[in-house]
C-alpha cells in the first residue's frame, strides 16, 4: 500500500447529449509521496476526466480510490471540498489569477480560503516563501497584467503549493507558454516532489513527460506505460538541476471560484 494515492479499477461513463460513453474503463494507478507521474493521451481520451476524479470534483462509477490508505471513492461533497483544500494543489492551463490582486495576494487567497486560521504574519511568511520557491518573490506586488505568462503560471504554482499539498495535479499547465517558460514551470513543479509532494502531470508534451519519474498513457480507458512515439524510450527522471521550487491549494485554485470576500486583502502585505 502506498502512503499517497491508489486507484483500482476506476470506471466512468459520461452521459452527454449523445449516447453514454465509457471514458475510463478500469484505471489502476499508484502514486507515492515525492513521486512524479506524467499522463499522456490523445485529445478526448479522458485525461481531464481522470484528473477531475482524482481531484474529487467528480466520483467514479465503480472502482476504489484510496488516499493515504483511506477509501474516498464515495466521499460526500462536503468532505471532498475539505480534502481538496487540505490535500491537493491544482494548476491548470489557464492561470485563473484575480486581476485586481497582486501576485502575493493571489497566493495568499489560498490561505484565506482554506480551512483554519493563520495569523497575518504567518500568511505573509508562507506566501513569500512560496513565491520565493518559484523564483518570483521580487514580483510579489505586481498585478497579473504586469506579469508575463510564465510569471503568471508561476504565481499559480505558488498558489497551488502554499498550503503544502500532498498531491499536485497539473492539467496541461504549459499549454499557454512558450518552450523555455514551459520548461521552467515544469521544473518548478518537479522540484516540489523533492520535498515529498506527489505530482500528476497531464500533458501532450513528451519532453515534459520525460522529466517525470513515470510516463503513462491513457488509451481506451486504461493507463499503461507510455511508448515514446518519437522513437525514444521514456527514461526515469534523474535528479534535475536545482531550481527555485514551488508550493496553494485547492479551494482558491478551482476554476470558477473567484475571490469571494476580497475585502481586507488589499493592503494585506503593506
Ligand atoms: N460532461 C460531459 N458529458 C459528456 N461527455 C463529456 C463530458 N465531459 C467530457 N466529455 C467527453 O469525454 C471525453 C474525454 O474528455 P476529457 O476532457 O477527459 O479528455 P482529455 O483527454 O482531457 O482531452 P484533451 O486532451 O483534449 O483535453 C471527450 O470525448 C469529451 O468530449
Amino acid at each position: 500500500m502506498t502512503d499517497l494515492l491508489e486507484l483500482h479499477g476506476i470506471t466512468k461513463t459520461l452521459k452527454g447529449q449523445q449516447a453514454p460513453r465509457t471514458i475510463l474503463d478500469g484505471v489502476d494507478l499508484t502514486v507515492d509521496s515525492g513521486e512524479s507521474v506524467a499522463i499522456l493521451g490523445r485529445s478526448g481520451s479522458g485525461k481531464s476526466t481522470l484528473l477531475s476524479l482524482i481531484g474529487l470534483f467528480d466520483r467514479p462509477d465503480t472502482g476504489r480510490y484510496l488516499l493515504g490508505g483511506r477509501d474516498i471513492s464515495r466521499v460526500a461533497e462536503r468532505r471532498a471540498a475539505a480534502l481538496r483544500s487540505a490535500e491537493f494543489g491544482f494548476v491548470f492551463q489557464r492561470f485563473f489569477l484575480l486581476k485586481h490582486l497582486t501576485a502575493a495576494q493571489n497566493v495568499a487567497m489560498a490561505l484565506v480560503n482554506g480551512q483554519g486560521w493563520l495569523p497575518r504574519r504567518k500568511r505573509r511568511a508562507r506566501t513569500m516563501a512560496a513565491l520565493d520557491q518559484v523564483g518570483i518573490a521580487h514580483l510579489a506586488k505586481h498585478r497579473p497584467a504586469r506579469l508575463s505568462g510564465g510569471e503568471q503560471q508561476r504565481v499559480a504554482v505558488a498558489r497551488a503549493l502554499v498550503r503544502e499539498p500532498r498531491l499536485l495535479l497539473a492539467d496541461e499547465p504549459t499549454g499557454a507558454l512558450d518552450t523555455e517558460t514551459g520548461n521552467l514551470v515544469i521544473e518548478v513543479m518537479r522540484a516540489a516532489t523533492d520535498r515529498g509532494c506527489g505530482l500528476i502531470l497531464v500533458t501532450h508534451d513528451w519532453d515534459h513527460a520525460n522529466k517525470m519519474q513515470r510516463v503513462l498513457q491513457l488509451t481506451d480507458g486504461t493507463l499503461n506505460p507510455a511508448i515514446d512515439t518519437r522513437g525514444t524510450t521514456p527514461t526515469p527522471a534523474v535528479a534535475s538541476p536545482p531550481e527555485p521550487a514551488a508550493a496553494a491549494s485547492a479551494s482558491a485554485t478551482v476554476p470558477g471560484r473567484t475571490g469571494q470576500d476580497d475585502a481586507g486583502l488589499d493592503g494585506m502585505f503593506r
